[in-house]
């Protein structure tokens, strides 16, 4: 049986450290505050992100780096995007070069506006790598409530080696070649989630929701589409699956962090209700540069940008957004020429 190593012991980590012990599998989860491996070591919770759900005995929690990676078949970062880098740096003299990293979190690094395969790449360059995304909320995986995602690797067979280790009776991993796709779908429909959030925090309704989500994903489409990722991808469940989970869960931390803004309260104190990842702050700087770059029109990720970081009125961002200048509906995603 492989053994694997879970870092970082949040929502995700947690559920996932569950899963892959009840299949047999040797599982270490990593932390870092003692509070927390106090708790979980002797209560067997992980109360602030999971609740009353029970951590299996068999689960070697640590905060030892080297313990926790040195003999690990898989290593899976269940880590911010923007912790990504460290951790990769931290298992870096100790992981086996053959062990797959798997990379869970779903964002985008600041400052470099790297994915995170590539950030990965640059510090861990020998090891295979694998992305696993999709809707999945931890809370939910971890009452073992049926759940599809999809693991993506350039190899496809660590894809499917992947698959083959996380796939349970209630939790079903497919497989794709598109690792870019994968992991823009997964860090760009938090922005859009967030944005559903603003849209429930002023008091709109239904339709304009189903507005951000399917002018979202045509947007997230658009720049995917631009940076060399499958137009199916983003159909697929790291894409369209991912973005309905999210806009409609209230477990979402994202959308949850949007109703706060939309109900008016500041980015601090915002993040200070939260007090967990909201990955969807930081990809909407990093998307807004990339479409930038790309040359990609974003209307709601350039909206929601200036709510976050120019100050803007949140309700005269969506007058800005209705008012924007008459289009056809398909031509911006496939190219299609509406006139010929
Ligand atoms: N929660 C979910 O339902 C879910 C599902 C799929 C993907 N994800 C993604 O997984 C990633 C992690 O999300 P989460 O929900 O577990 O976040 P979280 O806020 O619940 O937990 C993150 C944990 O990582 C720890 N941490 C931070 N830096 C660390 C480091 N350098 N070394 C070790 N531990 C460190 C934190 O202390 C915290 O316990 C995010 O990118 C998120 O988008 C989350
Ligand atoms: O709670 P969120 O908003 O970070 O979303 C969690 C997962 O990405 C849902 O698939």
């Amino acid at each position: 049986m492989e053994k694997i190593s879970i870092i970082g012991a949040g929502s995700w980590g947690t559920a996932l450290a569950i899963l892959l012990s009840d299949k047999g599998y040797e599982v270490s989860l990593y932390a870092r505050r003692k509070e927390q491996i106090d708790e979980m070591k002797n209560n067997r919770t992980n109360k602030n992100y999971l609740g009353d759900i029970k951590i299996p005995n068999d689960i070697i929690i640590t905060d030892e780096i080297k313990e926790a990676v040195e003999s690990a078949d898989v290593a899976v970062m269940a880590v911010s995007s923007q912790q990504v880098r460290n951790v990769a740096e931290s298992i870096k003299n100790y992981v086996k070069k053959e062990a797959v990293i798997v990379n869970v979190a779903k964002g985008l690094e600041k400052g470099t506006n790297l994915r995170i395969s590539q950030v990965v790449n640059s510090v861990l360059s020998d090891n295979p790598f694998v992305v696993l995304s999709g809707p999945s909320h931890a809370e939910e995986v971890a009452m073992k409530m049926p759940t599809t995602v999809v693991a993506a690797s350039n190899d496809i067979s660590k894809a499917e080696y992947i698959q083959d280790i996380f796939s349970n009776e209630y939790f079903r991993v497919y497989t794709n070649p598109d690792v870019l796709g994968v992991e823009l779908g997964g860090a760009l429909k938090n922005i859009i989630a967030f944005g559903v959030g603003i849209i429930d925090g002023l008091g709109y309704g239904d339709n304009t929701k189903a507005a951000i989500m399917t002018r979202g994903i045509t947007e997230i489409t658009r720049l995917g589409a631009s940076l060399g990722g499958q137009i199916s991808t983003f159909a697929g469940l790291s894409g369209i699956g991912d973005l309905i989970v999210t806009c409609t869960s209230s477990h979402s931390r994202n959308r949850r962090a949007g109703i706060l803004i939309g109900k008016g309260y500041s980015l601090e104190e915002t993040l200070k209700e939260i007090h967990m990842v909201v990955e969807g702050i930081t990809a909407t700087e990093v998307a807004y540069n990339l479409a930038k770059e790309k040359n990609v029109d974003m209307p709601i990720t350039k909206e929601i940008y200036r709510v976050l970081y120019e100050n803007k009125d949140v309700k005269e961002s969506v007058k800005s957004l209705m008012g924007r200048t008459k289009k056809h509906e398909t031509e911006d995603i496939f190219n299609i020429d509406i006139k010929q």
